[in-house]
């Protein structure tokens, strides 16, 4: 193990001259808080931030530097060795997961109740330095709720992932990507893939030519598709899978989508509606998400016959169909979605409801322009980024009684419910759900209320 102090050297360096690197330097470290992303916050004797993985908050560990140089505001690292384990720790189920292998999973060495735990100080911890709140404040109990089946004993795995993307390496050997790597982690076999990704056996097949290939499993249909990306002047394998499938390629110049053989879709099922979900494009990952979460967005909504509805990055119109029923034929509903497709998939899995619009376009650019000025509800599923200042004030002036923000990205969200307050909205309740076992991944459900209505 090197000194220490070697960390600290850089501290005063001038920022111009070029800062050693320190990876592979080990520290002995006492383990603090988690944070977000997958790791824990550590400090080495000089006081400079580690922020290590494959640990838990209470270990004592040497930490071994995996990204960062001198004088860095942080460091990041690997727990290699654990001196003093956590009482929540137990032996990754995983073989492909650890320090340096596959970049996928972020707790499999802690256990279940552990793991939600660790995601709910995560969703606390954001919801305060972000937006100020404490759970009370945000109407949680701060529990996470697993999603239905999951609750399973240490050791045992979910099999979530409707859709896995396996990385090909030079020989044509599917992996899965090594964390902030291009690097391969070879793998025969990846345990949180759902039954309907698994049977597929991709990892038993070479894929020469591939850069990636992509297994979907629907969990409201038999439908299975593979979506192939080519390495530059890769030709399409006649794919011969252990179960029949579709199969879709990516160009690789510009990432668009194309049918090779079978169906352009995959067909999944929501509140008693079948999805079409088009080439390749967003429908929740694990098997229970979609239902899940619009039962919490329902159950928040609780939309009244007659009322109007906006459903902001509405994907395939999951959310739209669901106000749209309860809403009735005296109520209307607007979707906004800015993907082609699936504004075609959405315009399709909606048509017998003549009370829905689609609006293809930016939430951004596109809502201003409907001159819509009031609506009884909002939901709004951003991608990571979140909806950010603009949009959250935009909506923040329609007068809405009640708004859903579904999130994948708890900052996001704390950050868009700091804008909310701004614009007179408080939580009325959070409730968040592990809908991505294993990994440091969380979906949140916020209900926002008038904050006057509630004071
Ligand atoms: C998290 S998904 C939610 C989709 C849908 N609510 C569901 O649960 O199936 C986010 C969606 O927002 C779309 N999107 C991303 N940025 C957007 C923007 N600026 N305006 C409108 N839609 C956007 C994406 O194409 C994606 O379909």
């Amino acid at each position: 193990m090197q000194s220490e102090s070697k960390a600290s050297k850089g501290a005063d360096a001038p920022t111009q001259t070029p800062r050693a690197s320190l990876v592979g330097t080990e520290y002995e470290v006492e383990i603090g808080p988690v944070a977000h992303g997958g790791h824990c916050i550590a400090r080495t004797a000089e006081g400079q931030v580690l922020f290590v993985r494959h640990t838990l908050p209470g270990e004592k560990v040497i930490a071994r530097v995996t990204d960062g140089e001198e004088g860095a505001r942080f460091l990041r690292a690997d727990a290699v060795t654990v001196l003093d384990p956590s009482k929540d720790r137990i032996e990754a189920p995983c073989p492909f997961s650890g320090p340096g292998k596959c970049g996928g999973c972020d707790w499999q060495h802690a256990k279940p109740g552990a793991q939600r735990r660790l995601k709910g100080d995560v969703v606390a911890e954001q919801l305060l330095r972000l937006a100020g709140l404490t759970p009370e404040d945000a109407g949680w109990d701060g529990t996470v709720m697993p999603a239905e089946g999951d609750k399973l004993p240490a050791g045992e795995v979910p099999q979530w992932r409707t859709r896995v993307q396996y990385a090909i390496d030079a020989e044509g050997t599917a992996g899965l990507r090594k964390h902030r790597s291009h690097d391969i982690q070879p793998v025969d076999h990846c345990m949180i893939a759902s039954a309907g990704v698994s049977e597929l056996g991709i990892e038993k097949r070479q894929w020469p030519g591939m850069a990636s290939v992509e297994a979907v499993a629907a969990t409201g249909s038999n439908d299975r598709q593979v979506i192939l990306t080519p390495a530059p002047g890769g030709r399409l394998p006649l794919v011969e899978l252990d179960k029949p499938v579709s199969v879709l390629r990516v160009h690789e110049k510009d990432g668009s989508v194309h049918k090779v053989h079978g169906r352009a879709f995959v067909r999944e099922r929501a509140d008693g509606r079948t999805y079409r979900v088009g080439m390749g494009g967003f429908w929740q990952i694990h098997p229970q998400a979609a239902d899940t979460l619009m039962r919490a967005v329902m159950q928040g909504l609780m939309p009244r016959k007659g009322e109007t509805a906006l459903d902001l990055y509405c994907g395939v119109g999951l959310f739209a169909g669901s106000v749209a029923e309860r809403v009735g034929d005296q109520g209307a509903v607007l979707g906004i979605e800015s993907g082609k497709r699936a504004v075609e998939d959405a315009r399709h899995n909606l048509a017998s409801m003549p009370n829905v619009r689609i609006e293809q376009g930016k939430v951004e650019s596109v809502l201003p322009r409907t001159g819509i000025t009031e609506t009884d509800l909002i939901v709004l599923d951003p991608p990571r980024a979140g909806a950010g200042k603009q949009t959250v004030k935009h909506l923040s002036t329609l007068g809405a009684r009640r708004i859903a923000y579904v999130a994948c990205d708890p900052a996001a969200l704390a950050r868009d419910l700091a804008y909310f307050a701004e614009g007179g909205y408080k939580v009325r309740t959070l409730r968040v759900f592990d809908l991505f076992p294993m990994t440091h991944h969380v979906e949140c459900v916020a209900i926002l209320e008038p904050a006057a209505k509630g004071a």
